[in-house]
């Protein structure tokens, strides 16, 4: 193998794989919860690496041994997590554009008729961070999205309309479903507990949840935390077209998001409802 000083070309190529699939890791973590957890590793690994460079003995000892131990620990916490991780490195390329497209008309027209009839709903369509285990929290469903199954899952006394739904992808994975609720921070503190579940999970995740307000009819996007504002069909499906049926929006890093539903805003019902 030929040397360039010190370094050889097989050094270089063990570089560039590893940076390589730091940044893959990057990538698969990033705008989910495991973001916070991996700060905590690196943290955690530069104190073991600084106790190790001053010889500290007893600490890089225990952190040593603490670190085997938390891998396992991780393992297990992050359980659901490492699953879809998985399943989406192992995916195909390439996502069904045509059932995305169908998924996209059906979610936006449900909505706009759910709207129409003041009909309340609330759906959460995952993106990057998994939502299984708010998923967990209802009763799992597998069916294509359609306009009269979201009508059925949303009609008033039907069995599974309190709480909300998640769709992954096409398909409707969950209804009936808690989600977090916003932590009361005072921006949205005067909506009702749909609006402030929707911004809740948004909060929490990369997820984009859509609401149907039963008092007023109108449709909303939370984003990162927020809640856009009143939209009409076209604007949602366009949101739709770029926050999640777009292949390349949906494999891109997480990014500030934009258009309405990125906007700080303030509540803008009368008397402070939604
Ligand atoms: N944590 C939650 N997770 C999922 N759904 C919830 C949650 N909290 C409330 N909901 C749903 O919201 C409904 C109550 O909505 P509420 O009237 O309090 O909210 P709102 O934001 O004022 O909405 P609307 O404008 O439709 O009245 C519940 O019946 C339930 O279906």
């Amino acid at each position: 193998m030929p040397q360039l000083g010190q370094v050889s070309v097989r050094d270089v190529l063990d570089i560039l794989l590893v940076t390589f699939l730091v940044y893959q890791g990057y990538l698969l973590v990033a705008g989910t919860r495991a973001v916070n957890v991996v700060r905590g590793i690196l943290v955690f690994a530069g104190v073991w690496l600084a106790a190790q460079l001053l010889n500290l003995t007893t600490l890089s000892y225990l952190l040593g041994r603490a670190g085997t131990v938390g891998i396992f620990a991780l393992i297990v916490l992050f359980q659901p997590e490492l699953r879809a991780v998985l399943e989406r490195v192992g995916r195909p390329r390439g996502r069904d554009t045509g059932a995305s497209g169908a998924a996209l008309q059906d979610l936006a027209r449900a909505m706009e008729r759910l709207a129409e009839r003041k009909t309340g709903a609330l759906i959460a369509i995952e993106r990057r961070t998994p939502l299984g285990e708010y998923a967990a929290t209802g009763v799992p469903l597998d069916a294509l999205v359609s306009v009269p199954f979201l009508e059925a899952l949303f009609a008033r006394n039907a069995p599974l309309h309190d709480g909300g739904v998640i769709i992954q992808g096409s398909r409707v994975i969950a209804a009936g479903c808690l989600f977090p609720l916003q932590s009361s921070d005072g921006t949205y503190r005067r909506y009702g507990t749909r609006h402030r579940a929707a911004i809740g999970l948004s909060e929490l995740t990369d997820a984009v949840v859509l609401v149907v307000s039963e008092e007023r009819g109108s449709m909303r996007v939370a984003l990162g935390g927020r809640l856009g504002p009143d939209l009409t069909g076209a604007e949602l499906r366009e949101h739709l077209r770029t926050l999640v049926y777009d292949p390349s929006a949906y494999r891109a890093p997480e990014r500030p998001p934009e258009g309405p539903a990125a906007e700080p805003l303030e509540p803008s019902a009368p008397e402070g409802r939604a």
